[in-house]
């Protein structure tokens, strides 16, 4: 099957790949995410393992596959009624051949051991393609932000700290925000670690306000640096942005900064999304109001039409529906189907970049690539939020603060390097125009090399 689905093989490279993947389905029982961003990556690496067979020596497959560490924990924490909750927290730290683990933090109700897996795995080859000396990790809780007191989260986060600053460090592993930790969150967590250890350690956390050890541009990051991935792709078949209509969906952080970034570039942004509904804004969507209801007020997305005229809001329904050229998932994993992937496609879309993590499904991906639309996955369009809180750390290690525009130019270049790996790696190995096996190919041979070189651990 791998031969079919992934790229022509041999039945040896064929078996072994089965093998490996029974081998995840078998200890890793019901984790379908897991199961999914594993499967992706296998099916990039036939030509890869054909090529290079050394890199499979020691069982470096397996190796790749299974978690150097999972932590799971309590989170017991008061509401401000004075009753008592208790949520689990997770960290996994998949992968440290590269560097510390790195990844953010997502305190979300689905969040559960499979999820921070996933994300774990994919955070993984993404921090490798960055080319800064960082490895895989990610965490979380299935604690509900929504509706609660700035003084519960500040609860929460306190005790969430508490047992995880056992884990983590600046040279052991370097958590940071994700869906439902932003600013507020960093703040409450950073204070903890400092109190429990009396010691201000700015390189333990990322996403830091700039006044405390943070840097410029870590809130754009992951935004600016898809869309800045996204023109890559389109100069390479002679378009550019300018003119064209983008939807995105999600209205947090990433989403917000990608629809600033792509309006900026001369695109008019039409559409976003929230867990309730989607907003269609014909005039381009107006960006300071959209911060304002979503990452000030934290109201629904209808609140923007209520202040917008001209703006329609839909209770429910898909995005997708909204005919674009660039389509931009920024919202969660697997919103975007097969079947939203055929409306794209009908309504004339050119590119699909990905700002979430893995929100496009298997079948929805060869469906957009079968219709020739580029297509980016995750792992490399998205990696400017990490590679800013990489630029963060180097910026803590020695005490200093860039500009704004510094740190935004530096993100630029290393968005036009994660494109020009991507991209070449395709190439050499016979895929052109295919984003996933080059992002897959590039991330496994970088993380497989390194892990080849410090010997079988
Ligand atoms: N924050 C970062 O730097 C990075 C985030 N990501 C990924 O980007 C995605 C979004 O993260 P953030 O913007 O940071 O989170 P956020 O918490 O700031 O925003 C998430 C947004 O998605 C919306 N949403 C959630 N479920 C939805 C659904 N089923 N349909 C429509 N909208 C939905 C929420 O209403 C919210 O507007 C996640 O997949 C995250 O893992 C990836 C790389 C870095
Ligand atoms: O900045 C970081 O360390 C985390 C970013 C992240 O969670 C992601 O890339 O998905």
């Amino acid at each position: 099957m791998w031969g079919t689905i992934g790229q022509p093989c041999t039945r040896r490279t064929a078996y072994v790949l089965e093998e490996i993947y029974a081998h995840v389905l078998r200890r890793n029982p019901g984790e379908r995410e897991f199961h999914q961003a594993v499967r992706e990556v296998l099916e990039s690496l036939p030509v890869v393992l054909e090529r290079r067979p050394e890199l499979c020596d020691g069982s470096l497959l397996d190796r790749l596959c299974e978690p150097e560490r999972q932590v799971i924990f309590r989170v017991p924490w008061t509401d401000d009624e004075g009753r008592v909750h208790v949520n689990r927290g997770f960290r996994v730290e998949f992968n440290s051949a590269l560097g510390p683990y790195k990844g953010g933090l997502r305190f979300h109700p689905t969040v559960n051991l499979d999820i921070v897996k996933f994300l774990a795995f994919e955070q993984t080859f993404k921090n490798a393609l960055t080319g800064m000396p960082i490895g895989g990790g990610k965490g979380g809780s299935d604690f509900d932000p929504k509706g609660r007191s700035d003084a519960e989260v500040m609860r929460f986060c306190q005790s969430f700290m508490t047992e995880l600053q056992r884990h983590i460090g600046e040279h052991t592993d370097v958590p940071a925000g994700d869906t439902g930790v932003g600013a507020r969150e960093i703040g409450y967590l950073f204070g903890q670690y400092r109190r429990i250890t009396n010691r201000f350690e700015a390189g333990v956390l990322t996403g830091k306000g700039v006044g405390w050890g943070g840097s410029h541009a870590r809130p754009e990051a992951t935004g600016y640096g898809l869309v800045v991935f996204t023109a890559e792709m389109l100069r390479v078949r002679d378009l550019e942005l300018e003119g064209m209509r983008v939807v995105v969906s999600g209205s947090g952080n990433v989403a917000i900064h990608a629809a600033e970034k792509a309006a900026a570039s001369g695109a008019t942004v039409v559409a976003c999304s929230d867990s309730g509904g989607y907003v269609v804004d014909e005039e381009g969507l107006d960006l300071d109001l959209l911060k304002q209801v979503k990452l000030k007020d934290r109201a629904r997305l209808s609140a923007y039409a209520d202040e917008r005229g001209g703006a329609e809001y839909h209770d429910g329904g898909r995005v997708w529906d909204v005919a674009c050229d660039v389509a931009l998932p920024c919202a969660t994993q697997n919103e975007l189907d097969e079947d939203a992937a055929r409306t794209l496609i009908g309504n004339g879309v050119r590119v699909v970049a990905e700002g979430a993590n893995m929100p496009t499904t298997p079948e929805a991906v060869r469906a957009l690539r079968e219709a020739d639309v580029l297509f980016a996955p995750g792992k490399a369009a998205n990696a400017g939020g990490v590679a800013t809180s990489a630029l963060e750390m180097q910026q803590n290690a020695s005490r200093t603060l860039w500009t704004f525009e510094k740190t935004e130019d530096r993100l630029t270049e290393i968005m036009k390097h994660i494109h020009h790996t991507c991209h070449d790696t395709a190439e050499r190995y016979g895929r052109p125009g295919d984003y996933v096996a080059g992002a897959n190919i590039a991330g496994f041979e970088l993380v497989g090399e390194s892990m080849q070189a410090q010997g079988v651990i």
